[in-house]
């Protein structure tokens, strides 16, 4: 079931064949599941023409005409999620009732973005010459490359392709070597699609190799990439001298200011399954709980309490709510924030370790248990550092401004959520917050026809919405004498 791994370039399938590998496992056991060819310098140049090669046949298409590709790729997605889903739950570990959620959500932006490219519209620009008319258009960019990362391996590199394609544009796509597989797939869906050879193309192996040659080959005319904020200001700067366009979509420390008028049942159950979605391995997932101290014992409890529930095992499992982390480093970041948390007074109110009853078949996996954290004070290394994990920290507040001062208070700024029945507690939180997502009293933040990304240390640029769509063109001033 799971599919044979390779390079795509120029439409040919490369696996193997003379070049290292690198071994994929199923974090929940630690088994093999397949193996990757790592890219060498020419398959990278190879890539970066092909992309360019491509570029006018692509782009030579009618808009309608894209989107009608793109809505047949969102087709097949849905017709095969059950077998998409497993694999992506074999090399990724979430639950497979997330996996199909994840592969709805990137069969909605494939459709979203093939219908939003149909509405790129240009301004005719009242002239000041009375025999020439002034027009501003907008010409799709040139080949794209895109780096996606493994927790939302089909979401966050399907949309990078979505985009790309929408606008007319071709993609060398290089998806996580952690989580392959889902994008094999996807791109010889994309191929069985109609999309011709060289519009799609994948590469994998030595990330910082081919985002350092791919920035420096002249055909690649912008850069999107979503991870680390390390990674991303690194890539930042290489973009910056090679004076190409980039798109950073970076990590995340979102805030919950939960205020005493909040309807707690509701931030309950919604606040413990967006934390604990794809084991807090989400960007934009609640991490800080900021909650009103009248409200603060009674919401830490329950709380609790609903974390200790969740059973955490094996995503393929009929059952399990919560997968293991991708990798170990993973799990000894947990222990380490854990350990440093409490060593500042921190009280540990459930988990603080790896879950102590796993069947045998998962010893050998990545797990931590969900847990959750009443912090002492504001020192806490986790309060600064993205947890990107099951880490749910909680501190009481006594007035909102201050809540909002401390929410703010954290280098990242992607997304934030506040729960009150009250309009003027919303607006207040609405207008100071510093972030580049805000939801009230829901944790949903990623329609694709809203753009999404962060502002300070979450990175810049938007993907999806019309924003997103729109980073992929360039704007020609035209005025035409006639
Ligand atoms: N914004 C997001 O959705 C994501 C954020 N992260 C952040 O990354 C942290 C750690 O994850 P790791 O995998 O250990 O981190 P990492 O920083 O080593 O890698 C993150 C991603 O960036 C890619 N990458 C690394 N160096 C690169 C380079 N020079 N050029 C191009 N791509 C490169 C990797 O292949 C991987 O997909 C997390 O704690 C989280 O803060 C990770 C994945 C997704
Ligand atoms: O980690 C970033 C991230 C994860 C998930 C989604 S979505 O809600 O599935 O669109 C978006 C960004």
């Amino acid at each position: 079931m799971y599919p044979e791994l390779g390079l795509l370039i120029d439409g040919e399938w490369i696996s193997g064949l003379e070049r290292d590998a690198i071994v994929v496992r199923n974090p929940a056991t630690g088994a093999p599941i397949g193996e990757l060819p790592v890219a060498t310098v020419q398959d990278i140049d190879r890539a970066a023409e092909a992309a360019q090669k491509a570029f006018p046949v692509w782009r030579g298409i009618t808009a309608l005409d894209r989107g009608r590709v793109l809505a047949r790729i969102a087709t097949i997605l849905r017709e095969r999620t059950a077998e998409l889903s497993a694999i992506l739950t074999l090399e990724q570990g979430k639950p497979l009732r997330e996996a199909a959620a994840e592969i709805a959500a990137t069969a909605d932006s494939f459709e979203w973005m093939g219908e939003e490219g149909r509405r790129v519209y240009g301004r005719v620009v009242p002239s000041r010459f009375a025999d020439a008319e002034q027009l501003v258009v907008h010409e799709p960019i040139g080949p794209v490359a895109a780096f996606s990362p493994w927790n939302f391996p089909a979401i966050l590199g399907g949309r990078k392709i979505a985009a790309a394609l929408a606008a007319g544009c071709t993609i060398v796509l290089k998806p996580a070597e952690e989580a392959p597989g889902i994008l094999v797939a996807i791109a010889k869906i994309c191929e069985s699609c109609g999309v011709p050879a060289g519009v799609i193309n994948l590469l994998f192996g030595v990330p910082a190799r081919i985002s350092q040659r791919l920035i420096e080959r002249p055909e690649i005319r912008k850069l999107s990439f979503t991870g680390s904020t390390p990674v991303g200001r690194h890539l930042s700067g290489l973009a910056g001298a090679a004076l190409k366009r980039i798109t950073l979509e970076l990590g995340g420390h979102a805030p919950v200011i939960l205020c005493e008028d909040a309807d707690l049942e509701r931030a309950l159950q919604l606040g413990v399954a967006a934390k604990f979605r794809n084991a807090g391995q989400v960007c934009n997932c609640p991490t800080r709980f900021y909650v009103h101290e009248k409200v603060f014992g009674e919401f830490c409890e329950r709380f609790s309490q609903l974390a200790r529930n969740l059973v955490v095992g094996d995503g393929l499992e009929e059952g399990v709510h919560m997968g293991p982390l991708i990798h170990e480093r993973r799990v000894r970041a947990m222990r380490e924030y854990t350990e440093d948390a409490v060593a500042g007074g921190g009280e540990i109110l459930c988990g603080g370790d790896a879950p102590s009853e796993l069947a045998a078949s998962l010893q050998d996996g990545t797990f931590w248990a969900p847990t959750v954290i009443a912090l002492a004070g504001n020192e806490a290394r986790v309060l600064r550092e993205e947890p990107f994990g099951p880490l749910a920290l909680m501190q009481p507040f006594s007035d909102l401004d201050e809540a909002i001062g401390r929410a703010n208070g954290s280098d990242y700024g992607l997304a934030a959520y506040a729960f009150t029945q009250s309009l003027k507690s919303a607006r207040r939180i609405q207008e100071r917050i510093e972030a580049g997502c805000f939801s009230l009293n829901t944790f949903a933040i990623t329609p694709p026809e809203l753009p999404y990304g962060g502002v300070k240390q979450s990175g810049f640029g938007r993907e999806m919405g019309s924003e997103g769509l729109l980073e992929h063109f360039q704007t020609k001033a035209v005025i035409r004498a006639v």
